[in-house]
């Protein structure tokens, strides 16, 4: 099997992009599922937190389907998002689009960067529901606002933010990775209380305006960002600190910046969600028939917005 990609980032958060407009390819389900789980392997395949595909829509001026490295579909992706509406925006010649996603609609347009040469794209992140059957989490109150539940850990104060795809965040002093990683998997596998898994976001405040956000992302394991994570801890943000609705926040991640500004309307929220969209490289894949990946050509890399990039990120080390 021969395939078209892209690789690309939204903070870090590192994406195969498969365009079957362009291409015309029609892949099974059983496909995406193994295209994905091949292609996001970082000792076998190209190496990503996942794979994004670009569809046509019926309702949209795209569609967007994404695909954790476990070869499990997600309802949404953030910092995907980001980088498949660039693609599209450029592939229609358009400045502003609507996106389908599994299950919300959302608007994408061009922003002005957030440093030189790095091409910035805006969302407004709409989907944000705080009722914890929506994650699903099984909780016997409608809300799960900083609070402690037992299964998950005796300490921690945790608040339930469905994105169309299931968070829980909790605020911490410190971000250790072995206990990051030791929760991430004790919350994926406790599925009396999260039937379908969930992100888990821990989130450090900088300053009154700033947060540190890392991510045990549900079907991948830690990434350097997680957008619908950053915007779940935005919330959760705003929730403990009100007077923040309607600014901006920094949020910096391991794979460099972004901002979010929550504006609320009684219980509607809103997201206005800014970050990089960047590509990295362009390259032509041969698949065997296990969907492994035996060989890469015409391999073109972005150099000018990797390193872009890179002195963006650099920056963005400093500010924190
Ligand atoms: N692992 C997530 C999907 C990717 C989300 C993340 N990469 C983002 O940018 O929002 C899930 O299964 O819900």
């Amino acid at each position: 099997m021969r395939i078209k990609i892209r690789k690309c980032h939204g903070s870090g958060n590192d994406f195969v992009l498969i365009d079957e407009i362009t291409n015309k390819y029609t892949f099974s389900e059983e496909e995406r599922a193994k295209i994905s789980a091949s292609l996001s392997n970082r000792e076998t395949g190209i190496g990503s937190d996942g794979v994004l595909f670009l569809q046509n829509s019926d309702k949209c001026d795209a569609r967007m389907r994404m695909f954790n490295t476990d070869g499990s579909e997600a309802e949404m992706c953030g910092n995907g998002l980001r980088c498949i509406g660039r693609y599209a925006m450029e592939l229609l010649g358009k400045d502003k689009i609507t996106l389908q996603t599994m299950k919300a609609e959302y608007q994408t347009v061009k922003a002005p960067e957030l440093y030189e040469n790095v091409p910035t794209i805006q969302i407004w992140l709409n989907s944000v529901n705080l009722n914890t059957k929506s994650l699903p989490m099984v909780y016997d109150k409608e809300h799960c606002f900083f609070e402690t539940v037992p299964a998950v850990d005796e300490n921690l104060k945790i608040t339930a933010v469905s994105m169309t795809n299931p968070h829980i965040v909790t605020f911490i002093d410190k971000l250790d990775n072995t206990e990051i990683t030791r929760l991430g998997e004790k919350v994926n596998n406790l599925k009396s209380v999260f039937p379908e898994g969930v992100n888990f976001n821990f989130v450090k405040e900088i300053n009154e305006d700033s947060i540190y956000v890392r991510t045990y992302e549900r079907g991948c394991a830690i990434t350097k960002s997680c957008g619908t994570g950053m915007t779940a801890s935005s919330v959760a943000f705003c929730l403990k600190h009100p007077d923040h609705y309607g600014k901006d926040i920094n949020i910096y991640n391991d794979g460099g910046m972004i901002k979010i500004n929550v504006s609320r309307n009684n219980d509607k929220y809103e997201n206005k969600f800014t970050g990089n969209a960047s590509y990295v490289f362009d390259a032509d894949l041969t698949l065997d028939e296990n969907y492994k990946l035996v060989n890469i050509d015409n391999r073109k890399e972005f150099t000018d917005e990797i390193e872009a990039y890179d002195k963006f990120f650099q920056a963005s080390r400093e500010a924190i």
